[in-house]
């Protein structure tokens, strides 16, 4: 089989167009500007980079794209004022702090992410890393989508491409992806997106025995684990779905870097039916699914 392309890119597009539509409309009504605002720590070039998208994707919705570059030496109470202060702002809706934190940051003792993290306001949260976040979405009762799960789960609504009664395999078990979108995918009623529901889920992960079998047994296999390319083509059953969320930027032997995702493409895509590419495929609808929650955010804020 020779898969499909799913162009999560285009899919990205669409999303942040009608977005921009939906600003305008609640601008138009007298809601304010909604303003998503990142803080950024120190300078990892990957976290530079999706920072610049970001704003960039922020400004062309009609939403005030904001970061806030912070120095590597900024020390952990410094930051937790910092994010205070956002929670604090009523012009700021939606706060995402850019991960990793420098490992060298916080006068070289590095940063309890967890602690920074929990300090963000739930109703500002757009990550959806909250704890109160996560819990109303795991019972079926969101407030904000995580984005990369959501961007996964609309590009699969938007290709018509049901999980209803199929094994999803998901590999990898963070917070931020393979956890709650294995939740999201087992809903009964869809609660966490549209239609996208049902599916009979694997969280599968490093300890895994047979992985390669539990792999091939996927009508839907969703490799989140950050090992490039460790998906190959012999893990992949004829015909099966592929998301591929790694973003690994690996030597491309030319002096410079490329970016690979978690699945080997070129073998995959003689197995799958369709298959998203990297880059141009899941990275995109993280950030249109984010702008959407700087939306939800602001709307919500305005409502009280
Ligand atoms: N608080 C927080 N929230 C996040 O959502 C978050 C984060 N921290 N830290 C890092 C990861 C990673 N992530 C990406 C989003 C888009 C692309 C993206 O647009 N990628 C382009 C390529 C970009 C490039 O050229 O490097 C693509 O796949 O086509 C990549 C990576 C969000 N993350």
């Amino acid at each position: 089989m020779t898969a499909t392309l799913l162009d999560g890119k285009k899919i990205a597009a669409e999303i942040r167009e009608e977005v921009g539509v939906k600003v305008k409309e609640f601008v138009q009504s007298g809601g304010p500007t909604p303003c998503l605002t990142a803080v950024l720590v120190g300078e990892d070039p990957a976290s530079q980079v999706y920072v610049r998208n970001k704003s960039r994707a922020c400004e062309k919705a009609g939403i005030d794209g904001r970061t806030l570059r912070l120095p590597v030496e900024t020390t952990e109470q410094e930051l937790l004022d910092v994010v205070r202060n956002l929670n604090a702002d009523p012009a700021v809706h939606g706060i995402l702090v850019q991960l990793p934190l420098p490992k060298d940051g916080n006068g070289g003792k590095g940063f309890d992410e967890r602690l920074v993290l929990d300090a963000v306001d739930p109703r500002k949260d757009v990550d959806a890393f909250s704890p109160v976040n996560v819990g109303l979405l795991m019972q079926g009762r969101p407030r904000f989508l995580p984005c990369t799960p959501h961007g996964i789960v609309q590009l699969l609504h938007r290709e018509n491409l049901s999980v209803a009664g199929k094994h999803v395999v998901v590999v990898g078990r963070s917070d931020i992806v393979g956890k709650p979108m294995a939740m999201m995918l087992a809903q009964r009623d869809g609660s966490c997106g549209p239609k996208v529901a049902n599916a009979t889920v694997t969280i599968a992960h490093s300890r895994t025995a047979n992985l390669a079998e539990i792999c091939r047994s996927a009508d839907v296999l969703v490799a989140a684990v950050g090992v490039p390319e460790m998906i190959g083509g012999d893990m992949i059953s004829d015909g099966a779905v592929v998301i591929d969320v790694g973003i690994n930027r690996v030597a491309d032997g030319a002096g410079g870097y490329k970016l690979v995702g978690d699945v080997n493409f070129d073998e995959a895509a003689k197995k799958a039916s369709a298959i998203t590419p990297v880059p141009g495929g899941v990275g995109p609808l993280t950030i249109a699914m984010l702008l959407h929650n700087t939306l939800l955010a602001a709307q919500a804020i305005f409502k009280k």
